[in-house]
This record gives structure tokens, sequence and C-alpha cells, in this order.
């Protein structure tokens, strides 16, 4: 919980004209439901075939629905209850009633005056709105057509990936533990720079085999602004060796982000640290509904295991076939809550999903992927930027925990003194231009 006396910044929002934020609900956020309401038409002729005339009326009624919706939005209309008495309908109004309370002289909760983080979650709730009113489209994941096109655009960095795995598998047993070290830290940093876009990370070096993720991972080194991984890699070693009994293994939690590529780098790490013995159990978290375009869902992570079999590669089919098997075993396993898809910070985890924070506090380590994680951990707030990132999660600490995220928002703390005002000089898009990264640690038991 967070600590008495201690306020919290405002919230990034709109309100703040020229902001990042406000340039994201005026511009950004109408041009992705104008995609989404062109995806529905151009898939037309698929609604008929599988729904007849049933299919058609869905997808006309939907597209008005999202029409509406864009235009509440560029209007900044007040942000309307959820009407579709889904499992997180309730949630949903009781956090719209909250920010309610929340605004000065009653005026309405609406798009360019609330926080940031909430109106753009509400956003793809309403998408999902949108679907769930007029069956049989609920099914339909509007973005699915972007994140397959992501996976196979960057099939050459996966292959290269893949290929890289398997040999680190094949010389595991003669690795020294500073060996192991070694490639705990480099498997981490593919999966934080996985989060730069969905496409391969090698972009912008000439497109020939040889540029392989890892062969990058020097050029990036001097994006990263705060390096935490050590600490990572002490906390899995230390998580080894507790209890006098023997070995006590691990459990990672991954929080996962994109599908295509970044999916891929997230899959990689958690077979290196099974098969390297680090962790024992690898609990992967992902969104319940389609989300902020490129969110793993259920049925995306069950894609892309497929997929890699599926591929005419050796390397890539063999390590597939292990994350098959992880899955049937149960040493990995797929969960969604729909807290992940709730606009709420995670400080508010512990109260408004204590079931999600109790099962989080069995996890020896929790990997936070992506931008908009770090926006929850952070409460997508106006920190100075020196604010040490304990104190940014205002008692967010369920067990240790590591946010890998590059910088697509205008939130970041943890920084040393200066060296904000430096990367300004430098690089004035820095915290949104995707070209910095984090690895930010966090844990219960450190000294603060
Ligand atoms: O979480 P991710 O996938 O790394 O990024 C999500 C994101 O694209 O969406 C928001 C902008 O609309 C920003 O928080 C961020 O740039
Ligand atoms: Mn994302």
């Amino acid at each position: 919980m967070e600590a008495e006396g201690m306020l919290a910044p405002l919230s990034l929002s709109a309100e703040f004209e020229g902001s990042f934020a406000y340039l994201t609900v005026r511009d950004r956020l109408p041009t992705i439901l104008t995609k989404v309401i062109d995806t529905l038409h151009r898939n037309k002729d698929n609604f008929f075939k599988e729904y007849g005339k049933e299919g058609i009326q869905a997808e006309k009624t939907a597209i008005s629905f999202l029409s509406k919706l864009r235009n509440e939005l560029q209007t900044d209309k007040p942000v309307l209850s959820l009407t579709d008495n889904a499992e997180d309908s309730e949630a949903w109004n009781e956090y719209m009633r909250r920010q309610q309370d929340l605004m000065e002289d009653g005026r309405p909760v609406s798009w360019f005056k609330s926080p940031w983080l909430y109106v753009e979650c509400y956003m793809y709730r309403r998408i999902q709105e949108a679907l769930y009113m007029n069956p049989p489209m609920d099914k339909f994941d509007v973005f699915k057509e972007g994140k397959t096109q992501s996976f196979f655009e960057s099939q050459q960095a996966i292959k290269s990936l893949c290929t890289y795995l398997q040999e680190l598998i094949t010389n595991m047993e003669n690795m020294t533990e500073i060996q192991l070290r070694d490639n705990f830290l480099k498997l981490l940093q593919v999966s934080l720079w996985g989060n730069k876009c969905d496409l391969s990370i090698s972009a912008g070096q000439d497109n020939s085999q040889k540029s392989s993720p890892i062969d990058s991972l020097p050029d990036f080194q001097r994006f990263i602004l705060v390096d935490d991984s050590s600490m990572v890699w002490s906390t899995l070693v230390a998580a080894q060796g507790a209890g006098s009994s023997g070995m006590k293994h691990a459990r990672v939690d991954i929080i996962l982000d994109n599908a295509g590529f970044e999916l891929v780098t997230d899959l990689v790490l958690a077979d290196f640290l099974v098969s390297a013995g680090l962790a024992k159990q690898i609990r992967f978290h992902g969104k319940s509904i389609p989300w902020f375009v490129s969110d793993v869902t259920k049925q995306d992570f069950e894609w892309t295991i497929m997929q890699t079999m599926a591929a005419n590669h050796k390397w890539m089919s063999a390590s597939s076939v292990q994350w098959k098997h992880f899955m049937k075993e149960g040493t990995w396993s797929y969960h969604d809550h729909f807290f992940w898809t709730l606009p709420h910070e995670f400080c508010d985890m512990a109260m408004d999903a204590a079931d999600l924070y109790s099962t989080l506090q069995g996890s020896d380590l929790i990997l936070f992927k992506g931008d908009l994680n770090y926006r929850k951990l952070t409460g997508d707030r106006k920190w100075e930027h020196t604010v040490p990132f304990d104190q940014a999660l205002r008692g967010f600490q369920p067990a240790p925990l590591c946010s890998l995220r590059t910088l697509k928002a205008d939130v970041q703390v943890g920084l040393k003194p200066g060296q904000a005002e430096k990367l300004s000089s430098q690089d004035p898009d820095w915290m949104t231009n995707g070209r910095y990264a984090v690895v930010q640690f966090s844990s219960p038991c450190r000294e603060q």
C-alpha cells in the first residue's frame, strides 16, 4: 500500500495540449478506430460466407457503433457506461464513477479531460463492446491480420534466434556459471528489444542473413538508460538455492506484451530459463480480449507456437516442439485475467484484483514486458525522472519484479540526476521514439 502522505503526481492526460497524450488521443486513436472499421469492411464477404445475412447485419451494426465511438472521441464527449454485461463491465463502470469523483467541478469524464491511460484502455474496451453486442462477431479479433503479418515479416530474425537457442541448449551441459549468466543476459536483452517494435530488431542494418538479433545487441547497449539486469540474475540464482532440504526451483511469471517477434523473444527466453535449470515453472500472462493492436491473446499464443512448428526450418520446428511439450507437461502455462485489460494502475491490483495479486505473490520473479505495463506500473503520471522506481510503484510489490520496456510514452523514472536533461538536449523525442529502453528491477526485500 502507498505510504501515507506520499501524494502521487497528476496523471498524464490529453488535457495538456501538445503533450504526447494529447497527440495520441487527437491523432493516433481515431486512426486506429478507422483501421478497425476498415478491417470489418474488408471482411464483409467472410462474414457473409460464415454467417450469412446475420453476419452482414452484425458487421453493419458494429461499424455504425464504431463510427459513433470515433465521433464521441473526436468531439470530446463524456465517456459512457458499458452496456454489454460482460464479466468485466461492472469493474469498468465502477472505475468510471471513480474517475468522475476525481473531476473538478463535476465536469463529466471525457476523452480529452481524463487520464490518458484510462481513456486509451477504454477505447479498446469499447471496440470489444461493439463486437460483444453483435454476435456472431463477438469472437472476431480485429487486430489478428496485423499480428500474423508481423510474425511473418520477422521470419529471418526468428530463424536466427531459434538457431541460436538450439546451439545454446546443445552446449548447455558444459557451460560455466559465467557463461550461463552471459547467455541469460543476452536473451533478456533480446526480449527487451523485442519490444522496440513488433518487427525485426535487426532493422536499420543491412538485411542480409548475418544480421541476427544477437549480433545487434552491442550496438543497442548504449540506448539502455537503466540496466538492473544483474539484479534479475541474482534473484534467479537466489531462488535456486533457498531451503536446506534440496533445491527450490524458481517460478517465473512473464506478463506478455506484443505478439509477433516480441512474443518469440519471450518464448526463447522462457525456454532458456527452463533448459538451463534456472526456472522450474513459467507462467505466461496474456490478454483476454484483443488489446492495444498487437497484444498477445490465448489464440495468438497458441497460433505462434503452431506456426513456429509449421515453418520449414529445422531449428524453429525443434524449438516449438519443445515449447509444445512444456505446455503439455505444465512446465509452461498460459493465463489470462481480466485485470490486465482494465485501465487500473497496478498499485490498485491488491485491492481490485486480490486473486491475481496473491497469485503473483507466489512468483520468484515477474517480468513485465513493454510500454503499457510500464505505464501501469508507474501509474502513467508526471513523475520527476529521478524518482526511484520503487516509489513510483506506490506499494505494488507482489514479488521481485522487472520491467523490460522500450520507451514509447512520456513517463520515465529512476534516472540519475542530469540524465534526462542530457537526453533531452541530444534527442528531444527520447521518451517516445522507441530508441531507448530500460531494465528496471524492484524487490519487496530490497533496501530502499
Ligand atoms: O505496450 P507496448 O506495446 O510496448 O506499447 C503500447 C503503445 O504503443 O501504446 C501507447 C500509445 O498509444 C503507448 O503506451 C505505447 O507506445
Ligand atoms: Mn502492446
